[in-house]
């Protein structure tokens, strides 16, 4: 079975490379790495032992991106490429929605001219709003997303479930996924986001490596156990083993499926800094600084879905992620 893999040089579309070829699958490879760079495909094949078709193509190119379908015979998409800075979403948002839908929407026509007829998307958590309890449920209502990033995820999943209408023989598995960090064991590849990082683990992991002073706890006053905010962080290798499982599922899938990956459990921001400081060694400074708009108190999936209908389960656990992301970190310059 042949997979394109669009945006497969980023954080997990490379982690997800590496175990489709483990496990047998023939991959092709698409990004045009404005958040990536081809290094991290050469570690791929340094990681597996082996080589794989690369193009450097935008989706919003249309006739580049339908050169991939016309040299190739593509069994089934996973659809990582995507714009993902959340911040970066609300000033710029035209950018984003024409990114991430106008490209969606070119893949999507291609795999019709091609007779392309199977898709794993790459969701979020975040489209389940402000407005759900948790543990976050599939059948829960999505939307009442804070940003254009969030929105745009969510109009994604809507605009998939109406070509499934239109075409009864595509099968979608949306894949919504809840906290990813870590990295892979080798330390080949991992998350290393360009200037200041947004997101808790790799902002952990440069105050650990002393290239910034302090981290600043976003709120130490909300309902939770310990009064910071609380989510459900997964492993990438485990996220990266989600897809394999939902690719295997989607023969018996009608139309489109909704399938959280996360591990069911929260963990409060305090609980990573002291994971981070016991699987590092090293004491991580932080100041308690007020809450950063947009957050919520918790965020953790019910995983039950997955487990019962992919056979999948997360089994990375959080000190699990903090040596990886610090064993890959803490390598990088
Ligand atoms: N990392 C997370 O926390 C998280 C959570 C939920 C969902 N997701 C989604 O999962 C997917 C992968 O996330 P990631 O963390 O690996 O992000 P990433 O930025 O590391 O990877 C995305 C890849 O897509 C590529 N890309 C972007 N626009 C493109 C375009 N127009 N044409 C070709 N390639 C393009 C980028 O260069 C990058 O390599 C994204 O769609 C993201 O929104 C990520
Ligand atoms: C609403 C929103 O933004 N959602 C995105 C954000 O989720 P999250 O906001 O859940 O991820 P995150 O890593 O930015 O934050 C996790 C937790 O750490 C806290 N925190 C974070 C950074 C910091 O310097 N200090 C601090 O205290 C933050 O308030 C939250 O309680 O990022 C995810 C990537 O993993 C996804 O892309 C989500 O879509």
């Amino acid at each position: 079975m042949t997979v394109l893999v669009t945006g497969g040089a980023g954080f997990i579309g490379s982690h997800t490379c590496v175990e489709l070829l483990n496990n047998g699958f023939d991959i092709i490879v698409m990004d045009n790495y404005v958040n990536s760079s081809p290094d991290a495909l050469r570690a791929v094949e340094k990681i597996t032992g082996k080589t794989f078709p690369i193009y450097e193509c935008d989706m919003l190119d249309y006739d580049n991106f339908e050169k991939i379908f016309k040299e190739n015979k593509i069994d089934a998409v996973i659809h990582f490429a995507g714009l993902k800075a959340v911040g970066e979403s609300v000033q710029k948002p035209l950018e984003y929605y024409h990114n991430n839908i106008t490209g969606t929407l070119h893949l999507l026509d291609l795999m019709r001219k091609y007779n392309v007829k199977k898709i794993v998307f790459s969701s979020s958590a975040t489209v389940y709003g402000m407005n759900n309890k948790v543990p976050f449920k599939e059948d829960m209502p999505a939307g009442g997303t804070t940003n254009p990033y969030g929105t745009t995820k969510y109009f994604i999943e809507q605009i998939l479930k109406d070509v499934c209408v239109a075409d009864k023989d595509l099968k979608v598995a949306l894949l919504r996924y809840f906290n990813p960090i870590g990295a892979h064991p080798s330390g080949l590849i991992g998350e290393n986001p360009n200037g200041i990082p947004n997101n808790l683990m790799p902002y952990i992991a440069r105050v650990a490596a002393g290239k910034l002073p302090c981290l600043s706890v976003y709120g130490d006053d909300y309902p939770t156990p310990d009064g910071t905010g609380v989510r459900d962080y997964i492993h990438v290798c485990d996220l990266a083993v989600g897809h394999i499982k939902a690719l295997q599922k989607l023969d018996s899938i009608q139309g489109a499926e909704v399938y959280n990956l996360g591990t069911g459990k929260g963990s409060s921001v305090l609980d990573v800094v002291k994971a981070f400081e016991k699987a590092s060694g090293v004491k991580i400074n932080y100041k308690i600084a007020p809450r950063r708009p947009g957050d919520i108190a918790e965020c953790y999936a019910d995983a039950t879905k997955a487990k019962e209908e992919l056979g999948w389960e997360a089994k990375y656990t959080l000190d699990d992620m903090c040596r990886d992301s610090w064993n890959f970190t803490k390598n990088q310059k």
